[in-house]
């Protein structure tokens, strides 16, 4: 990756998650934008080698569920391992992301299991929802999604020590 400048507002948001300290005594380097409208979501997958094991989201303009799913190749007792499942099986919790809400995923759930967003346009609450007692809404309630933009700040350790000019040159 070659670091570039980010625009100070996303700056703001970017050092105030450094000042968490969540990154191994470094700072957050990279920001991803994603925009959602109701019906879109990302299947499921893992972010890959390329970052830190600590990822933050900062949800805005709706709220979402991000899913947890068991990956496919996760070793399984000889008798599981028999019958592939699928992915409503693989399914083990979801977390209700709020608007305006910070979301820090690391170790075992980031380690260990993949995350995706369903493509609905609405949530129904049920028992999967983990973390419920730490939002506002509640359990069976309804929730129709808006366009949600989420800001993912994360660290890419390894930078290639030049600088990207994408503009003319004068
Ligand atoms: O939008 C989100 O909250 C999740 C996005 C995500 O998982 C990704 O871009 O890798
Ligand atoms: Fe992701």
């Amino acid at each position: 990756m070659v670091p570039e400048k980010l625009p100070s507002w996303l700056q703001t948001y970017t050092n105030k998650i450094s000042s968490l300290e969540l990154f191994g005594g470094n700072c957050a380097n990279h920001v991803l934008v994603n925009e959602y409208n109701p019906g879109e979501g990302i299947m499921p997958h893992e972010d890959g080698p390329l970052y830190y094991p600590t990822v933050t989201t900062i949800s805005l303009g709706s709220h979402t569920l991000l899913d947890f799913y068991l990956p496919l190749n996760r070793q399984l007792s000889d008798e599981e391992d028999q019958v592939p499942r699928t992915e409503e099986q693989r399914h083990v919790l979801s977390l209700l992301l709020e608007p305006r809400s910070l979301f820090i995923l690391r170790e075992d759930l980031y380690k260990n299991y993949l995350h995706g967003i369903r493509p609905l346009c609405q949530d129904t609450l049920d028992h999967k929802v983990a973390n419920l007692e730490q939002c506002t809404a509640r359990v069976e309630e309804t929730l129709p999604r808006r366009t949600r933009v989420s800001l993912t700040i994360r660290l890419v350790p390894k930078v290639l020590k030049t600088t990207l000019f994408l503009g003319k040159k004068k």
